[in-house]
C-alpha cells in the first residue's frame, strides 16, 4: 500500500470511527437516567426530601425505584447508589471511569445543607480534587504513611493517646465529648506532623478557626487551610525542630519529605494532603467514638459482655494492648457493629464519571454527582436483620467465629477509598478497648436517682454524629484513682 492510499484508508476509518462513536453517544443519550421521583420545575425533588437526613429519603425511594435512583435538587442532578452490589459494580469494577469528583461538589454539598455542622466538604482538599496527577501525588503520600504495614508504627502513640483519654475521662467525665474530640485530633496531629497537642491546644483551635472561615469563604478554592497554618509553609527543619535533630517520630510529613523533598509538586502535595488529613481524620474518628459510647449506654448487656471478655483476656493488672486484639472477638464485633449501626459519613463523598456510561440500560452522564447511600447499605434488613438494633452478635458465624464482614462500605469505594482507614481502625479499637476496661458507661440519673432515658438524636451534615446525650462515666473499680490508673498505664506500654 502506497502512502497516499494508506492515508485515505486511515481517513476513511477515522470517519467511520467518529461517526460510530457519535451515533453511539447519541443512542446512549437517548437512554433513560435511572428511575426516581418526578421532579417539579425549579425545585426538583427538594419538597419531598428530608434535607437534614437525606439518606433516609433516598432509602425510601430506593424501596420504590430500585438500588440505583436519580433525583434532582434545584438544578442539580444526582444519582444515588443504594446497595453495595451497585456501588461495587460501578465504583470498583469500573473504577477507572468512576474515580472523579463532581466539579461543583462543594456548591452541591451546600445545596444539601450538609455543611451546616461539618467541615468535611470544604476542607477536604484531597477529597475534592479531580481525578488526575495532583490527586495521585496526594494518594502516594498518604499511602506511604498509612498503608497497613506502615500504619502499625503509630500504634504505641495511639495507645498512649488512648491512656491520656482515660485520664481525661477520670478527671472530668462530664466533658466526655471534649476528651474524645481532643483524643482524635491529637492522634491525627501526631501521625501527620509528629505534633504533640496539649489540652486546649492553640494550634488546633487555630486550624479549627481557619476551617470555619473557609466554610464561609466566598470561593472555597481560594481559601486554603495551609495559608492559615504557617507551620505548613515552612521548610522541613522548621516544621518540627525534632525533624532536623533526627529525633522525630514517624509522621506522614516526615516520611513524605524524606522521600520527595526537592520535588516542588510533591512538596505542595505534602502541604495540601497533610492539611486535609486533620479535617478528614479527626471529626470522623471522634464521631465514631461518640456512637460507641452512646451504644454502650443504651445497651448495657453488650457493654457487660465486652467488659467480661476484656477482663478474661487482659486481667485487672494492666490495660489492653494491640496484642490482645485477636483474642477479643466480641470487642471486635462491638467495633464493627458501631460502624454499621451509624455510618458517620452516611452518603460518603460524591464520585463522578470521567466519561458517559451505561449501566443496566440507564444512562450515567459524565460529571453527574454519584452518591453512595452507605446508611441504606448498613441498614439493609436482608443483610442485617433488625438493623436498628445494636447487636454485635450478627458478626459471628453459627460456629462462633467472627465472620468476614468488616463493614467496608463505611470507608468508601475503589480508588477513592479512605486513605486513613487503617489508622482510624487502630485509633477506634484502642480507645474503645481502653475505655471499656476502665469505665462503665451508664445512663445519667435525675435527683431521685432514676435513669434519664433518651432517644438518640443525630447531627446533620456530611458527617453525622450523636447529639450530646446525658450519661455517667464511672470507673469500674472502686479503688480507681489517678494513682491507680497511672500505675496501670505504666504497665501497659
Ligand atoms: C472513622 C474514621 C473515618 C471514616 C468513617 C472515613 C470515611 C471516609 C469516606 C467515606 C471517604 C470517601 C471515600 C470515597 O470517596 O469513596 C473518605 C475519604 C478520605 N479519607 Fe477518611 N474516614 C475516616 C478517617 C480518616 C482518617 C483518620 C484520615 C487521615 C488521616 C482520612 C483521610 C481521608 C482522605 C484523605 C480521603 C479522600 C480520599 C480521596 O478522595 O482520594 N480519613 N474517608
Amino acid at each position: 500500500m502506497d502512502l497516499a492510499h494508506g492515508a485515505l484508508v486511515v481517513a476513511f476509518l477515522t470517519i467511520i470511527g467518529v461517526t460510530t462513536s457519535f451515533t453511539q453517544k447519541k443512542k446512549r443519550k437517548q437512554l433513560p437516567l435511572p428511575p426516581g421521583p418526578n421532579p417539579l420545575p425549579i425545585i426538583g425533588n427538594l419538597h419531598r426530601m428530608n434535607t437534614d437526613f437525606p439518606w433516609i429519603t433516598y432509602k425510601e425511594w430506593s424501596d420504590i425505584y430500585g438500588d440505583i435512583i436519580h433525583s434532582r435538587i434545584l438544578n442539580q442532578d444526582v444519582i444515588i447508589l443504594n446497595s453495595e452490589e451497585v456501588a461495587r459494580a460501578l465504583l470498583e469494577k469500573r473504577s477507572s471511569n468512576y474515580s472523579d469528583r463532581p466539579r461543583f461538589a462543594t456548591m452541591e454539598l451546600q445545596t444539601y445543607s450538609y455543611c451546616r455542622s461539618s467541615r468535611f466538604g470544604i476542607t477536604f482538599r484531597t477529597v475534592m480534587r479531580s481525578y488526575g496527577d495532583a490527586w495521585r501525588r496526594h494518594r502516594r503520600i498518604y499511602h506511604q504513611a498509612f498503608r497497613p504495614e506502615a500504619a502499625v508504627i503509630y500504634r504505641p502513640m495511639q495507645l498512649r493517646k488512648a491512656h491520656q483519654l482515660l485520664v481525661g475521662l477520670l478527671h472530668d467525665p462530664a466533658k466526655y465529648e471534649l476528651h474524645l474530640e481532643t483524643h482524635s485530633a491529637s492522634i491525627v496531629m501526631s501521625a501527620v506532623y509528629d505534633y504533640d497537642t496539649k489540652p486546649n491546644d492553640p494550634l488546633v483551635s487555630m486550624i479549627r478557626g481557619a476551617m470555619d472561615r473557609i466554610l464561609h469563604a466566598e470561593t472555597p478554592d481560594k481559601a486554603a487551610i495551609i495559608d492559615s497554618y504557617p507551620a505548613l509553609e515552612r521548610k522541613r527543619s522548621d516544621l518540627n525542630p525534632r525533624l532536623s535533630s533526627g529525633l522525630s517520630a514517624p509522621s506522614m510529613v516526615s516520611e513524605g519529605l524524606a522521600r520527595f523533598q526537592g520535588d516542588a509538586s510533591f512538596e505542595l502535595a505534602i502541604k495540601e494532603s497533610s492539611a486535609t488529613a486533620f479535617g478528614a481524620g479527626s471529626e470522623t474518628t471522634h464521631a465514631v467514638l461518640l456512637v460507641s459510647i452512646q451504644a454502650m449506654v443504651l445497651n448495657p448487656e453488650v457493654q457487660k459482655r465486652a467488659q467480661a471478655e476484656i477482663d478474661r483476656v487482659v486481667g485487672s493488672d494492666r490495660l489492653p494492648d494491640f496484642g490482645d486484639r485477636v483474642s477479643m472477638p466480641y470487642v471486635e464485633a462491638v467495633l464493627r457493629e458501631t460502624m454499621r449501626f451509624y455510618p458517620i459519613v452516611p452518603l460518603g463523598a460524591p464520585h463522578a464519571a470521567v466519561d458517559d456510561d451505561v449501566y443496566e440500560g440507564y444512562f450515567i452522564p459524565k460529571g453527574i454527582s454519584i452518591l453512595t447511600n452507605i446508611w441504606a447499605m448498613t441498614h439493609d434488613p436482608n443483610k442485617y436483620p433488625a438493623p436498628f438494633e445494636f447487636k454485635p452478635e450478627r458478626f459471628f458465624t453459627s460456629s462462633g467465629d467472627l465472620n468476614d464482614d468488616h463493614v467496608t462500605p463505611i470507608w468508601g469505594w475503589g480508588r477513592r477509598i479512605c486513605v486513613g482507614r487503617y489508622l482510624a481502625d487502630a485509633t477506634l479499637w484502642s480507645a474503645i478497648a481502653s475505655m471499656l476496661a476502665v469505665f462503665d458507661f451508664l445512663k445519667a440519673t435525675d435527683a431521685n436517682r432514676q435513669d434519664i432515658d433518651f432517644e438518640p438524636r443525630w447531627t446533620s451534615g456530611i458527617t453525622s454524629r450523636p447529639v450530646n446525650f446525658p450519661c455517667r462515666i464511672v470507673p469500674r473499680r472502686r479503688d480507681m484513682d489517678v494513682e491507680k490508673l497511672t500505675s496501670l498505664i505504666g504497665t501497659a506500654v
